[in-house]
This record gives C-alpha cells, structure tokens and sequence, in this order.
C-alpha cells in the first residue's frame, strides 16, 4: 500500500519506536467479521462453521466472512461488520427500553448492533444525513428484523430541535478521516492531505454540538472515529471536556490488545485515557478510537403528561375502516398474537409506530417504525419486512420451504407445493428462518418478494 509521506512521517513522530511496527500492520490484509442477530429464533450454523474463532470482546461477535447471498445474511441472521467496529455497540451498552440515537448510522452496522442489545424494547432512532445511503441503512435494519426502530434522513441541527434533551444514549460514529480503514478501503488514501483530519474535527465538533443538546441530563454519549489522528479523537474529546463543564468522561474497558487514549496527543489532560484505541498493530481489527461520556447527572423523570407540540397528525395517519377491516382479517389469520404499538398509513404504506416517539410530522422519516404491508385494490399486502421480524412460531400459518425452493423464491419464480392446504397468506420458513410471504392459490404459492431484491 502507498501510503502519502506525510501520513508516515507523522505517525513515526507521534508512535517513536513503534511506528516500524504499524506502518508494516498497515500493509497486511484488513481482518473480516461477523456478528450474529440475537433477535432470530436460532443460530445461523452454517455461516458460524466457518467463522475462524470468537471476538473475544463482542459476545455475539465472529471473525470470517458472510456470503452475501446466503440463507443467513439475506434473511437477517448475521451482520458483516469489521471486528474492532464492533466494539463500539459495546461501549455504547444500550438497554432495553431506552430511547437511543445512532446519530451518524448508515450503512447500519452499530445500528443492528444497538437494537440487538436493547432486545428490540424501546426506541432507536437511527438517522442519516444522505439519502441514498439512508436507503441503505433502513434496507439493512429491515432485514436484521427490528421493530422498534425509526429510520431517519436528517441533519444534526435539524434532529436537535425535534429532540431536545430526548435521548438516553447517542451514538456518534463520526464522519472522519478514515486512517483506520486505509487497508481494508485503500481508496480513502487519496482523500487525504496533512489538513483533512483537522477539517473533519470542525465538522465533528459542530455534530458533538448538537448531539450534546439531545442527551437527558445522566444521559451516556459515545463517540468514535475509524482513524488514527489525534485531531478527530483525543483533541476532540479534550475539546467537549473544555466545553461542556456538564460533560464528565467514562471509562472504556481496554480487553488485551487495546491500548488507552493519548493524553500527550492533546492537552495532556488525564481523563483522556479513559477513552480507548485500537491499532492494528497490537488487535486483530482495523484502527478505531472510542470515547464515552455522560451528561451530568440524572434528574427524576416527569410523569409524561408535558405537552410537547400539537398532535396535528394524530388524524391523518388514520386508516380508515376498511383499511382496519383488511389488515385485522389479515392479522387475524396469519399472526393473531402480533400486537401492533401504533398503526400509521404512509399513503398506502402500513407501519407500526414504536411507542416513545410523536414528532413525526416535521422530519424527514423513510422508515417509521416496522413496515407492516401496503393496501392494493380492496386487499392487504403484508410486507418482507414484517416477515423478516416474526420468528415462525410467532405466525399461525407457515409453509416450510427447501433450500431449493428458498433459492426459487428469492429469484422471483412461483414455487409449487405437493401438499393440499387452505388458499391464503403464509410465512414462508426455510431451515427456521423466516423469508418473506407467499399467498398459496392452489398448489401454488405466488412470489411477493420485492423485485429490487431478486437474485
Ligand atoms: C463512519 S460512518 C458511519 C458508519 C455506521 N455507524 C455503521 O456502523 O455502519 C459516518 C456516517 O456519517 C455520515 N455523515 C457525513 N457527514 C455528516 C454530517 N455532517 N452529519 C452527520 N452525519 C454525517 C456519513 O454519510 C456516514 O454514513
């Protein structure tokens, strides 16, 4: 790998001795990982006998490789993810039922991850700044199956005024330099120059700026960066404890391999050490930072009766009775114990709105909650993305396919059965993985899967 002079020359002043040895890690092969979805009813055995070992820092962690167009990965059993990336959702130690923010999340990695741990209870907003890639993130966290989750498309500044003071946790997985990831996306060398991780400061610290006036008072902020330089990590970090007296740093458990953050790479304060690196020359992973902090301490809630704005949509995401009848008989049939939080209508679009969040007019949403099916023409649809989050059992009529019939399926074919069942929707179930619907006419089952998906 070609790495700019600059780059070299500034890591052998700021690592002395052990620079000989990262510039020469930097020029291995990136590691690849997997973590597992613990929302599913089961293990995605054939993926994990090929894993090559355990992260040991990451319960649901594995190092190997997905294949992308396997029963586990297009049904949402596992995540791709680089195995010092997933150490963040760690540190980010989300619980069930709290309101959670992934401020900067496509393509969704920490995302899947932080639902994972809050066992899909509660709220997490996970937002985007671009929209294409947003698209991505909601594709990505409709296949890992969650419920409670509301994808978003907005800026900082624009999230803050809708959320003030709303969060128990964020997330800021910052836009950064990237040094970390120079060998695993070697393309991100010729971005860089000696000035840009100073650029990408300013920009993180107006992200940090507005993050900060989303958290509870005692609420937890975590920051972290996939690069190396001191300007976006310790001279960061230092730059919120000069800044929001509030703000009071924690510290990251280093497992063996990790190292603490630098307190000579900025101002020399103390606390910076409480934050962790990961160099690539000392862990089996690319190159991160993790920073943690909390807001102050925390203050008794208020009983939720604070009026926070007019309920001025609380109409016109209404179905209307037929809407209610079609989607009730469809319930009724196919999963009679799913219990809706809040049905909202998109034009046709059903969703399920998680509990926890009412201000949705004035944003930009591309994913309010689950999405549970369309209305056609006097009929129902149920969408990929509800069956993606029923586990089998959770349904009261499922067709079991092959792996054959699995692979016919997600290439668009009608599959037929030798069996003599009632016409109607099904969950379709391959090796205990749920994979979409299919409406049985006859002895043919019609394919629903979405076009933009067949392979
Ligand atoms: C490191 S990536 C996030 C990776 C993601 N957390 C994951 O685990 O898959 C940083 C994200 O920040 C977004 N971003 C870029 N500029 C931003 C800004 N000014 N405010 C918020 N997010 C921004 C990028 O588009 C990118 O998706």
């Amino acid at each position: 790998m070609q790495l700019p002079s600059a780059f070299k020359t500034k890591y052998q002043r700021l690592l002395g001795d052990e620079a000989p040895a990262f510039l020469a890690a930097l020029n291995e092969q990136s590691l690849s990982g997997f973590r597992v979805n613990p929302l599913k009813d089961g293990l995605p055995q054939k993926t994990i006998s090929q894993a090559k070992g355990k992260v040991p820092y990451v319960p649901t962690g594995y190092y190997g490789q997905v294949n992308g167009k396997s029963l586990d990965h297009v049904t949402g059993w596992v995540y791709s993810q680089e195995p010092s990336a997933m150490y963040v959702g760690e540190v980010v130690d989300p619980q069930p039922g709290e309101r959670v923010l992934d401020l900067c999340a496509a393509p969704g990695g920490k995302s899947t991850h932080l639902i994972s741990l809050m066992k899909d209870q509660g709220l997490l907003v996970a937002n985007e700044i671009f929209r294409k890639r947003a698209l991505i993130l909601a594709e990505n966290l409709e296949r890992w199956g969650t419920r409670n989750t509301v994808v978003t498309n907005e800026s900082p500044e624009k999230l803050e005024k809708q959320f003030p003071k709303f969060f128990d946790r964020i997330l800021i997985d910052a836009p950064c330099s990237g040094e970390g990831m120079f060998r695993k996306e070697p393309a991100g060398i010729e971005y860089w120059n000696t000035d840009y991780p100073a650029e990408c400061a300013n920009r993180q610290q107006k992200i940090i700026a507005s993050a900060i006036k989303m958290l509870k008072p005692g609420g937890i902020l975590v920051y972290s960066t996939c690069t190396f330089a001191p300007e976006e990590d310790e001279q960061n970090a230092s730059w919120i404890l000069k800044n929001y007296s509030e703000m009071q740093m924690e510290e990251v458990k280093a497992y063996p391999g990790m190292d603490h953050g630098r307190p000579e790479w900025a101002d020399g304060n103390p606390e910076l050490a409480k934050a962790i690196r990961l160099f690539p020359h000392h862990i089996k992973g690319e190159g991160h930072f993790v920073a943690k902090f909390r807001y102050g301490t925390p203050v008794a809630e208020k009983p939720l009766r604070k009026k926070r704005r007019k309920k001025k949509h609380s109409n016109s995401y209404a179905l209307t009775k037929d809407q209610q009848e079609l989607f009730t008989n469809f319930q009724d049939s196919v999963i009679p114990n799913y219990q809706p939080t809040r049905l909202v209508l998109f034009g046709e679009q059903l969703y399920d709105l998680p509990a926890g969040i009412s201000e949705i007019d004035d944003l930009n949403i591309l994913r309010p909650g689950l999405h549970l099916g369309t209305f056609k023409k006097r009929r129902f649809e149920p969408s990929l993305a509800l069956a993606l989050a029923l586990t089998p059992t959770e349904a009261k009529k499922t067709l079991e396919l092959s792996e054959e019939q699995w692979r016919q399926y997600v290439h668009g074919d009608t599959i037929t059965i030798d069996k003599e069942l009632a016409s109607g929707w099904y969950l379709l179930v391959c090796d205990k993985h749920s994979c979409g619907f299919g409406k049985l006419v006859q002895k043919t089952v019609k394919n629903f899967y979405p076009k933009g998906l067949r392979f």
